[in-house]
């Protein structure tokens, strides 16, 4: 298998896993890498895996970037146009998209329409645009590879079964590090505590949005864009150990899942050596230690964030940007001890709520609706 990818966000938590993969994986080659501004860690990236073209989202870094690497064959570039131009590359078949947040948008499009692959790991843009993502697919006859755990496992759930119904999907959720607490038992804690998740060491965007249970309703969007199925065909299933990482529920009543240790290289490797099955060297699942697998319901009277999610997918047109674009804002002041736990639900609430939806949009109207609502959201005071 040979296969040259570019990695958009190849500092963070899923970029630097990435890269890991590509260690182990023969065949992989990168071409291309950006970042928002850690250069010390994308220069030894550079070292290490020879991009012939990167980009730096902060200017100023990457004037400084491009000093730091004026000996080597590579050419830095600035700004959301070099993410651009990074995600177009005429070498690159797949672009991982692992940036965090709406900012990946642009970048994403541009290399669908360039004809590219997406291993998906940027779940924004796919709830911001799912439908206008998605008919891009298909007009640009390119694949999308969920990466996300729960959206990989149900695409390997799904192998062998093409042309047989799906009855339900299953999507796990660890219920973050609060899981049980009441409302009241939430008010005062901080972002430490909300950083701790039970499971899975990841970036803090996605880590904030596990404990208020937002990432599960991120997921609910994702999931009902990527497979195509009716939102009361989408199960949230509250399994505290991550250990099946989600399942597909048949016709006949049969359940397929997909477990695996909490390690998202193996996710990643499956977008990127699809249909192959490649050896690798990541931990194994002993059921003898991983002896109790528990489900419950999910509490979406505690756990507002949920709710909000199925409302915006309810009520369509550019609400799911406005739901996206309010939480980036909402976790981002959590983050800056601005606002507490339980605002994360009402900024969000309020800024939905003062949303004039649009039901006929265009991509110009989804960006304008995710500025909007980020714009809404950093004004709201308690
Ligand atoms: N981490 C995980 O296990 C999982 C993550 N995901 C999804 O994957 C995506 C990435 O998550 P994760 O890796 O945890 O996030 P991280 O915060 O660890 O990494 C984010 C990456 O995006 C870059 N970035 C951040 N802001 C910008 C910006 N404004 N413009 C350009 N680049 C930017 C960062 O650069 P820099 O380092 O320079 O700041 C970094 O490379 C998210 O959408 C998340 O929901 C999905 C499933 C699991
Ligand atoms: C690893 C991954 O895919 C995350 O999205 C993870 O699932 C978050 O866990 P929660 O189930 O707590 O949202
Ligand atoms: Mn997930």
């Amino acid at each position: 298998m040979a296969k040259n990818i570019a990695i958009l966000g190849s500092t963070g938590s899923i970029g630097t896993q990435t890269l890991d993969v590509v260690r182990h994986v023969p065949g992989l080659k990168v071409w291309g890498l950006t970042a928002h501004e850690n250069i010390d860690l994308l220069e030894k990236q550079v070292v290490e895996f020879e991009p012939v073209l990167v980009a730096v989202m902060n200017e100023r870094k990457a004037e400084e970037l491009s000093m730091r690497l004026s000996g080597r064959k590579v050419t830095v570039l600035a700004g959301l146009e070099g993410l651009v131009q990074v995600a177009t590359m005429t070498e690159i078949d797949t672009v991982v998209t692992s940036v965090v947040g709406n900012v990946g948008l642009k970048p994403t499009f541009a290399a669908i329409q360039a004809g590219k692959d997406i291993a998906l790991a940027n779940k924004e843009t796919l709830v911001s645009a799912g439908e206008l993502m998605i008919n891009a697919v298909k007009q640009y006859q390119v694949n999308m590879y969920p990466v996300d755990s729960e959206h990989s496992a149900i695409f390997q759930c799904l192998q062998g079964n093409s042309g047989n119904p799906i009855s339900r999907l299953l999507l796990t959720a660890s219920g973050g590090p609060f899981r049980g607490r009441t409302q009241n038992e939430l008010k005062h804690v901080t972002a430490a505590d909300a950083l701790k998740h039970p499971n899975w060491s990841m970036g803090k965007k996605i880590s904030i949005d596990s404990a208020t249970l937002m990432n599960k309703g991120l997921e609910v969007i994702e999931a009902k864009w990527l497979f195509d199925v009716e939102l009361s065909q989408i199960e949230v299933l509250v399994h505290p150990q991550s250990i099946v990482h989600s399942a597909v529920e048949y016709e006949d009543h049969s359940i397929i899942a997909q477990l695996g240790e909490h390690d998202m290289r193996v996710a990643i490797q499956y977008a990127l050596t699809y249909p192959e099955r490649v050896v690798n060297p990541y931990p194994k699942v002993d059921f003898t230690v991983r002896n109790n697998l528990t489900f419950e319901k999910p509490d979406m009277e505690t756990f507002r964030c949920l709710k909000l999610a199925y409302q915006a997918i309810e009520t369509g047109g550019t609400m799911c940007a406005v739901l996206n674009g309010a939480n980036e804002v909402a976790v981002e002041r959590f983050l800056a001890g601005e606002i507490g736990f339980l605002d994360i639900a009402a900024v969000i609430e309020r800024t939905m709520q003062a949303h004039a939806v649009i039901y006929q949009y265009s991509l110009e109207d989804l960006l304008a609706a995710d500025e909007w609502a980020k714009q809404h959201a950093a004004q709201i005071r308690f």
